[in-house]
């Protein structure tokens, strides 16, 4: 007999290649994308809960291995992988996926330690996992407020720190919380090409749920679909996945038709993108970025949208261009950073920098200003941005620029939507969460000696 059923696919299983993937070394988000490109088959609830049972495993490690080490004899750190990762995935999906019955969880978690050839281990999975959901209510967190959050938000103490001495107590519990919010999309629509409204008809009419943004009239926050790629407007280039953050870069720029602009470090392209649409596609934009590969990522996405003022290329930023020195209207410094802005949709960021590492960073972005900076003419504009939240790399730095180059800070007054500004200061620190954003820093600066 024939069946047009899909084969049965261990869906826990391929999360646990995942997570053994991600124990490598590889990005998270670049094992989602993979995992989803490599598994077309998989409709659309299969791929939501391999995203979330992968996601949500790491982005709750911390909180995981607290409730694994209070029992289990064996500490996390002392198990083999493939046994760390099916404890973990199995306390994530008992505390945070109602949808799956307890016998499951302790079941998929029995079956995946066997198939793994861990037989003799199974009991002891059986055991642990068991203990867990039969206690899992009555678990004692850290008094110690920092502590506690460490735990129940799963973030590196130093990082839970370094904000509660930045931004107070009560503003670092709504960025923490804000990491967890459920994510949408958002997109940006290419209004040189289509207009918003008929975007978001065809969207609805292709089924996806769609929300337009409050505070930038060119945004969508798209739901409920299956693949960026099944779209008609993405396949005609019409819209751009793109944080609502990333797009203030572009306004904050506001460039005009015409402009000589160069982005220096410009892959996907996003910001490029984006400057693109608002010249209408007049003008020129060098798109540059440190290696092929990344070109290439700029490269597909200008053959998409058609916007052919984009011209991608391979410069590392360090290095002085001396053809272009004074040449440019608009410099777009949208620096390597530790990215502790993006945290909710990178999931592994947080275990993966350090203090050591953002004063690396902040270094390394003061000496590509230093040459960059080079290529804006006299009264041109230089946007120095990051998605994170560091003073050392936005405050720190701006505060640097202002006293070692030619250029001083401007108001974003009226460039950008006023409920983001900052009365404060010129520059503008999105928290990650404002208004459903990734974080963000964007400041804007006039070279002003001639
Ligand atoms: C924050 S991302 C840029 C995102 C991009 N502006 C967008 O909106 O899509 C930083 C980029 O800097 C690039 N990069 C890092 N070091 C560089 C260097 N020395 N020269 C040029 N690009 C560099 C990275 O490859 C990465 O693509």
């Amino acid at each position: 007999m024939t069946t047009n059923k899909a084969p049965e696919v261990n869906l826990r299983n391929i999360v646990l290649n995942m997570l053994l993937e991600n124990n490598k070394g590889r990005l998270s988000h670049l094992i989602v994308k993979d995992t989803l490109d490599e598994n077309k088959n998989l409709d659309k609830n299969q791929r939501a809960f391999i995203t979330r049972l992968f996601q949500g495993t790491i982005e709750r490690t911390i909180e995981e291995d607290y409730i694994i080490n209070l029992f289990s004899k064996t500490k996390v750190n002392k198990m083999k992988p493939v046994i760390r990762y099916i404890l973990r995935m199995s306390v994530y999906q008992l505390k945070y996926m109602d949808s799956v019955p307890e016998s499951a969880v302790c079941n998929e978690a029995v079956k995946l330690a066997k198939k793994r050839k861990f037989s003799n281990l199974s009991g002891f999975v059986n055991g642990v996992v068991r203990n867990i959901a039969r206690n899992m209510d009555s678990i004692k967190y850290p008094e110690k407020e920092n502590e506690r959050l460490e735990i129940e938000y799963s973030m590196p103490l130093w990082i839970v720190d370094m904000w509660i001495e930045r931004f107070g107590i009560e503003t670092t519990k709504n960025i923490l919380k804000s990491v967890y919010n459920k994510k949408t999309t958002t997109i940006r629509v290419n209004t040189s090409k289509t207009t918003v409204d008929e975007v978001v008809v065809r969207l609805e009419n292709e089924g996806a749920k769609v929300k337009r943004s409050t505070l930038y009239s060119n945004a969508l926050e798209i739901s409920d679909y299956n693949q960026i790629a099944d779209f008609y407007d993405f396949n005609k280039g019409n819209i751009v996945v793109q944080n609502l953050s990333s797009m203030f870069v572009g306004m904050a720029a506001n460039p005009k038709e015409g402009y000589y602009i160069i982005d220096v470090c410009a892959a996907p392209g996003g910001k490029s993108l984006h400057i693109a649409d608002l010249i209408h596609n007049k003008g020129k934009i060098r798109a540059r970025d440190l290696t092929e590969y990344k070109v290439g990522l700029i490269n597909e996405n200008i053959k998409r949208t058609g916007f052919n003022c984009i011209f991608a290329e391979c410069k590392d930023a360090t290095k002085l261009d001396k053809n272009v020195i004074g040449k440019a209207d608009i410099v777009i410094a949208d620096l390597p950073c530790s990215g502790l802005g993006v945290i909710g949709n990178k999931v592994d960021i947080k275990y993966n920098t350090s203090i050591e590492q953002i004063n690396e960073l902040a270094k390394l972005q003061k000496e590509i200003l230093s040459v960059v900076s080079k290529y804006v003419k006299p009264g041109g504009t230089l946007i120095y941005s990051t998605c994170t939240v560091t003073k050392e790399e936005n405050e720190d730095n701006v505060k640097w620029i202002e006293e070692n180059l030619p250029f001083k800070l401007q108001s974003l007054n009226k460039k950008l939507p006023e409920q983001i500004i900052d009365n404060k200061h010129d520059y503008v620190q999105i928290l990650p969460g404002k208004y459903g954003m990734d974080g963000f820093f964007i400041s804007a600066f006039r070279r002003i000696d001639k």
